[in-house]
């Protein structure tokens, strides 16, 4: 099974880079900058579960794809979508799956217009990873999973396939079912998250320990939660159970991915995370006062650091 992994950032770099420590036949797609680092120092992962370094990954840039790929796994930014679907295309063939790890669920539309809809798998992942300033990819907590799977909740051949490629190199690997409602649950928990940990510029312990953060960070799960019901796709599987404790661990460290971009100050996913989600409440008419503050607050920050 051939796999092109569609950027080799914090989520592409660790999957990627595990899959292909499990001699997975792995191919990154790349950019000058990360193609030239990877040839230089290799992929390094520093995680809690192993770290390891591979010398001289398999790489291609966009103007070199010309082989068809068995699987995509797509692991760009929201703001870097359409010119991911640009250069990865040509690795697109009539039996290409298309894993899209990013958070939110706009981008299942945008992949659907270009490539059709069965080409495209759910897909998810919940872990806490980043590139640190040496451009390792460092896992900053033990939890890791991915989940995928047909969005019709059908057991195909090539989700089976695909299954068991992806349990021989990654812990917490896991064909789903039902990955429609396991994204939704986790864009509930992410935007919940997000939203709280990026407005109040600390962690989620921080917030529990301060006086109504504790009701802010629930009040912020409460309108996720609502919109995620009015769409269809009440929260409440086992996702969504596992995930929900860590919103109100007494001194947890945990914050978003988002939350640490602006840190570093990054670009972040404000419209795909939150203002999608705003708008799939104002259509449905459920009121979001809190996510509504934080998205004003991500873009107030965009416009800052663009000048
Ligand atoms: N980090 C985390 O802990 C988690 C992140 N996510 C989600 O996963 C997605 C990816 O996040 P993350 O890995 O953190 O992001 P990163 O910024 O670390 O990595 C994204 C990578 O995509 C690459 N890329 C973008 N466009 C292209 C292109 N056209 N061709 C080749 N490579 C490209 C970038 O390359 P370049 O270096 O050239 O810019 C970059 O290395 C996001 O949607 C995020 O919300 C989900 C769960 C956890
Ligand atoms: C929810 C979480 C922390 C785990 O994957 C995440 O997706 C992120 O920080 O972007």
């Amino acid at each position: 099974m051939r796999i092109l992994v569609v950027g080799a950032g914090a989520i592409g770099g660790y999957f990627g880079g595990r899959l292909l420590q499990a001699g997975r036949d792995v191919t990154f797609l790349v950019r000058p900058r990360r193609a030239s680092e990877l040839a230089r120092d290799g992929l390094v992962i520093k995680s809690p579960n192993g770290d390891v370094t591979l010398k001289n990954p398999p790489t291609v840039q966009a103007d070199a794809l010309k082989d068809k790929f068995d699987v995509v796994l797509l692991s760009c930014k929201a703001f870097d979508l359409d010119d991911a679907i640009a250069s990865f295309a040509a690795a697109v063939g009539p039996n290409t799956a298309i894993i899209p790890m990013l958070n939110g669920m706009k981008h299942l539309d945008i992949l659907d217009a270009v490539f059709g809809k069965q080409r495209v798998l759910g897909g998810l992942c919940a872990i806490a990873a980043t590139l640190n300033e040496k451009r390792e990819v460092v896992q900053l907590q033990p939890m890791q999973s991915i989940n995928y799977g047909e969005r019709d909740g059908k057991t195909s051949d090539r989700v089976k396939a695909i299954d068991e490629a992806f349990k021989s190199g990654i812990n917490g690997a896991t064909a789903s079912q039902n990955i429609m409602q396991d994204m939704w649950e986790k864009w509930v928990f992410l935007s919940s998250l997000a939203a709280s940990t990026s407005l109040m510029r600390t962690s989620v312990g921080n917030i529990l320990a301060a006086p109504g953060g504790r009701d802010f960070l629930l009040g912020m799960l409460d309108e996720t939660s609502a919109i995620a019901t009015a769409s269809g796709y009440p929260p409440g599987g086992p996702f969504f159970e596992r995930v929900k404790g860590n919103l109100t661990t007494e001194g947890s460290p945990m914050t978003a991915s988002m939350f640490r971009d602006i840190k570093a100050g990054l670009p972040v996913e404000a419209d795909h995370v939150i203002g999608d989600l705003i708008a799939r409440a104002d259509a449905a008419k459920v009121p979001v006062p809190k996510l509504r503050i934080a998205y004003t607050h991500l873009k107030a920050y965009e416009l800052q650091r663009v000048g």
